[in-house]
């Protein structure tokens, strides 16, 4: 029960608003909806201002600070008999303004149900499929409080124990000032946070985020923080706890998405411990967790190409990594695919931010791959993320290119799963500044040396400015080479002049052979015909020939002649 100083303030602020509502209820419904976006600004305006109380006093000065809020004309909207159509019957009461006076607070504490959406089973289907619905109930069953239908006095058993006193103020100030007008029940409970329905004027759904005073410890978010540099000057700033901060990051977080154009729920409101945003479903039905979604295979494939632009996105445009992205911190609504949790997500200069986006790769394949998706592999989907020199107009190419490759290859092989495991544990730097064996890799870059293990590559820009390289050195080696094709003709036409020129000298060689036979021919020819020349000529002077011994009587005679 709330202590007594507490219930003065709410009874006090009961009167007062009371009163006000006595006089003025008629302004009021004329006014009423330029009053609600009024107030909503003005409360947006003083989130940042707002300074934690952790001390029971602090809440009586919030209560008080409702009297004071009264005279600000805001805060009417919660009068109004507006109730959904849809509204769970029975299990919660709306107290008119008109209600008895005796135990006040209580008109704040029935309009917040925090046990679980049960009486969410056998209600109207909204357009989702069975296994939806079967999925969903059985999520919200799981998570829930209590697990058991419960009455209104265990209702406000299981408020008190699941909604701290302080958590509690903040959130009767927010229904004071007409923020919304009911707390329908619970959609989640998990160790750091719960997050509820809430509907405001009837129609309006919101969903409530309350993160856990409890919880002192964020033991799992440590790793988070430290190296946030928007956590710089520590977790305590302005006493304020790390709840606080938590929930504050995790709106500012869901702020950047929203502008960058990924799907997540918008943050209206943020007090204290608790976030104040929309709520992703339809009629009371919270969409269910992709984990729970049972879409099909084409759905699934639709999700998957859906899932990593966002990825890209955050990363690119928002700066961030999620940090813990899977299957449960997806939301499946009307077709699409919608970002939560976003508190833990961390900036680029986290020193662990590319452990955590690759922790997040891992997770996304490995749920879509597990339903039949044929996904890239983790190293692949990493480098889709970080590169920055992808154009968004190119987007869709690569994706289709990334489609055939991955296609082509069919299932991913033992070795380019091995290659994904030692990538997920190995340190890529994120500059070259980082890079510890430049040199190195500098060398192996140069001689064209396999560097698929260089995974710096990509996040570095240096993958496409070493493409831009080749590819400027391809297209002057194309040139070259056309050269030298010319040149290669032109030597071809040498050669050809020169395998002329062989031709010649191997005909002037068969011709000299054949010269050479000829003459040898002649020679022999000549020879012969010498021969027989020398053979009449030889025949002829023998006709004429003086026989030896004749000649010698001739000469014989001749002395004798001289000596007569
Ligand atoms: N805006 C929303 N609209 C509809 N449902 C939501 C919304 N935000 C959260 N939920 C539901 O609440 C669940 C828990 O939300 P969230 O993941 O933000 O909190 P959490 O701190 O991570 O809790 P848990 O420890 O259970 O993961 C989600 O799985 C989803 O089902
Ligand atoms: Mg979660």
């Amino acid at each position: 029960m709330a202590a007594s100083g507490t219930e003065e303030a709410v009874c006090l602020i009961s009167n007062v608003t009371h009163s006000l509502m006595e006089n003025d209820v008629e302004n009021k419904l004329n006014v009423h909806s330029e009053q609600q976006q009024h107030q909503q600004d003005e409360i947006e305006d003083e989130v940042e201002d707002e300074e934690v109380s952790s001390s029971l006093d602090s809440e009586i000065g919030d209560a008080l600070d409702l009297l004071d809020s009264k005279d600000e004309d805001v805060g009417y909207s919660f009068f109004l008999n507006s109730r959904r159509p849809n509204s769970h019957g029975g299990h919660h009461h709306y107290f008119s303004t008109l209600q008895p006076r005796t135990n006040r607070n209580q008109r704040f504490s029935n309009r917040i149900r925090a046990s679980p959406l049960e009486e969410w089973e056998g209600r109207m289907n909204v357009g989702m499929s069975n296994s939806v619905i079967t999925a969903i109930r059985g999520s919200v069953r799981e998570s829930a409080i209590g697990k058991t239908k419960t009455t209104d006095k265990a209702d406000r058993a299981t408020v008190e124990q699941a909604i701290d006193q302080r958590t509690r103020m903040v959130l009767y100030k927010m229904m004071n000032r007409g923020v919304f007008d009911d707390i329908n029940g619970c959609i989640s409970t998990g160790k750091e946070a719960n997050v509820y329905h809430a509907t405001k004027s009837g129609d309006q759904e919101l969903a409530i985020k309350v993160y856990k005073t409890s919880v002192l410890e964020f033991k799992d978010r440590a790793r988070f923080v430290q190296g946030d540099f928007r956590f710089r000057n520590g977790y305590c700033k302005h006493n304020k706890t790390m709840v606080e901060i938590w929930a504050k990051k995790e709106r500012g977080n869901l702020m950047r998405l929203k502008a960058a154009g990924i799907r997540c729920p918008t943050p209206y409101l943020l007090r204290q411990n608790v976030l104040v945003m929309e709520f992703i479903g339809k009629s009371d039905w919270a969409a269910p967790r992709l984990k729970d979604a049972a879409l099909s295979l084409d759905k699934l494939r639709e999700g998957y190409v859906e899932i990593i632009i966002a990825m890209r996105t955050l990363y690119q445009k928002c700066k961030l990594v999620h940090g813990d992205l899977s299957e449960y911190n997806i939301l499946y609504y009307e077709g699409h695919l919608y970002i939560i949790d976003v508190s833990q997500a961390v900036e680029h200069e986290h020193p662990h931010a590319l452990d955590f986006l690759r922790e997040d790769c891992v997770h996304v394949s490995d749920f879509f791959k597990k339903h039949g998706v044929a996904v890239m592999t983790i190293r692949e989907l990493f480098d889709f993320i970080v590169d920055a020199t992808i154009a968004d107009d190119a987007l869709d190419g690569y994706l289709e290119e990334m489609q055939r490759k991955i296609l082509a290859r069919g299932d991913v092989s033992v070795e380019d799963e091995i290659a994904d495991s030692v990538f997920v544990q190995s340190f890529i730097p994120k500059t070259l500044d980082d890079v510890e064996n430049a040199e190195e890799d500098v060398q192996r870059i140069r001689s064209w040396k396999d560097t698929k293990d260089l995974y710096y590559l990509t996040i570095t820009g240096l993958k496409h400015a070493l493409s831009l390289t080749r590819s400027s050195q391809q297209k002057s080696s194309a040139t070259k080479d056309s050269s030298i094709i010319s040149d290669d003709k032109s030597e071809n036409l040498e050669d050809d002049a020169e395998v002329e020129s062989d031709d010649d000298e191997e005909e002037d060689g068969e011709s000299e052979a054949l010269d050479h036979a000829d003459k040898k021919a002649a020679r022999k020819e000549g020879r012969k015909d010498n021969k027989k020349k020398v053979k009449e000529e030889k025949r002829e002077a023998r006709k004429t020939k003086v026989r030896k011994a004749v000649k010698k009587r001739k000469k014989k005679l001749g002395k004798a002649r001289k000596t007569r």
